[in-house]
């Protein structure tokens, strides 16, 4: 018999979620499917998971002395979370908007008179590496604190200073040397207008296209490339232009769509093959429709909406009854949705979205993952997998979602290695 040394041992587990099943984004009632197991247990040798099951261990699977053994009784268990769409990286905050959300000024009206997005930029400019690496890293923490173990991280607070979407990126890729959460990158310069682009828009995705996604491409700093297509932003037409030219360049796409109002975003979405398309508050029937025959992952971000004050919110059950996959993020940033929370956004899923917990545990693993291409590796708690692994001190997955606004997490365990207790 073939013995496996297990180096970290979860017994005991009261639920444990594992998410098994095919290594693809979920979608209808699949995504009700969350591998219950009562009484579960959990073998990880090194960096990978070698045993998923009920009780026992089986015979080949030896305790040493050097095996950490966490006992899980009253306890639920499910894969690392992960948050897949944060602007992680970025200078200043924008608390004093707060005064113009109470005149009731609108997202769009305070970027448009050089607010919201170009302060940010400004203040990414101003910044240090050193001083966006300390913050964004204080940020990864608090994720990671959160059950969070893997995250994509946008770029898109340079625009046309191209030195400080670089600068974003290469403290992504820092962060993801020296941090133990994993972190993927994302291109997004078509992230606002500059402003000296303001009259003439079509040379600004010209540079894009012709300097900036070649050199990121070749100098291999992101995987995926973002456009903010939205009205007074970038057009479906620019959009399009943009993520054609990063596909031809081996980036792939994702896109911000019908976020406010819908401009025929999830058309173009479904059009391009983006991999997800993300906020879809304003999505036609149309582009829903034409995502699910393509298979676009639906990337909601109801605190988002929240924070923003709108009172409609993204269409999740009509996108789940339609047979698009639907992902749950933070879409952590200065601006739309200042919190590294993603066990309050999942609240916010039922609570506004009307999802089921099953269906956001779905969201927040396996599809998060495909909406990455991760989920050959992650998103699930499955033999051969990655060891990513969080223990909540909550007795099932409904109370995770159900007692809000505080954090659960209990031990998060990354690559095999215990990365965070909450049990001093
Ligand atoms: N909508 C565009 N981008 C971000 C907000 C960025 C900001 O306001 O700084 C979002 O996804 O909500
Ligand atoms: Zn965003």
């Amino acid at each position: 018999m073939q013995y496996k040394k297990a180096t970290i041992v979860i017994e005991n587990i009261s639920n444990l979620v594992t998410l098994k099943g095919p290594n693809r984004a979920r979608r209808s009632d699949e995504m009700s499917e969350v591998g219950l197991i009562k009484d579960g247990i959990v073998a990880v040798e090194d960096d990978k998971i070698i045993f998923v099951g009920q009780d026992h261990l089986p015979q080949n699977i030896r305790i040493t002395s050097e095996t950490i053994t966490i006992d899980a009784s009253n306890k639920l268990v499910t894969p690392g979370l992960i948050d897949s769409h944060t602007h992680l990286v970025y200078g200043g905050s924008r608390e004093h908007e707060i005064y113009n959300k109470l005149k009731g000024t609108k997202y769009l009206d305070i970027m448009q008179a050089g607010g919201g997005i170009y302060y940010t930029v400004e203040m990414t400019k101003k910044a240090s590496f050193k001083e966006l690496y300390k913050k964004a890293e204080r940020s990864l923490n608090r994720m990671m604190e959160f059950g969070v173990t893997t995250v994509e991280a946008k770029s898109g607070y340079g625009l046309d200073d191209f030195e400080t979407e670089l600068k974003q990126l290469k403290v992504i890729k820092e962060l993801n040397d020296n941090h133990p959460v994993d972190i993927v990158a994302t291109f997004l310069a078509a992230h606002a207008i500059p402003e000296r682009y303001k009259n003439n828009s079509d040379t600004f995705v010209e540079i894009i296209i012709t300097e900036m996604i070649p050199y990121v491409s070749e100098k291999g700093l992101a995987k995926f490339c973002d456009v903010f297509c939205e009205e007074g932003v970038f057009s479906v037409e620019q959009s399009r232009k943009i993520l054609t030219a990063a596909k031809d360049w081996g980036l792939i796409p994702k896109i911000h769509v019908d976020e406010l109002e819908p401009l025929g975003g999830a058309e173009l979405a479904a059009e391009i093959g983006c991999i997800s398309a993300d906020h879809l508050v304003g999505a036609s029937e149309k582009g829903l429709k034409m995502m699910a025959e393509k298979g676009v992952i639906a990337t909601l971000l109801p605190t988002t909406t929240f924070f923003l004050q709108s009172e409609k919110y993204a269409d999740a059950r009509k996108m789940i009854e339609y047979g698009i996959p639907v992902a749950l993020s933070t879409d952590y940033n200065p601006g739309s949705s200042p919190t590294e929370n993603l066990q309050l956004v999942m609240s916010f899923g039922v609570i506004k979205l009307k999802m089921s917990p099953q269906e956001i545990i779905s969201s927040v693993t396996i599809n998060a993952a495909a909406s990455l291409g991760l989920e050959n590796k992650i998103g699930s708690l499955e033999e051969g997998k990655n060891a990513d692994i969080v223990i909540f001190d909550v007795p099932n997955l409904e109370y995770l979602i159900y007692h809000f606004g505080v954090n659960h997490t209990d031990t998060v365990i990354k690559n095999g290695v215990v990365v965070y207790s909450n049990n001093q």
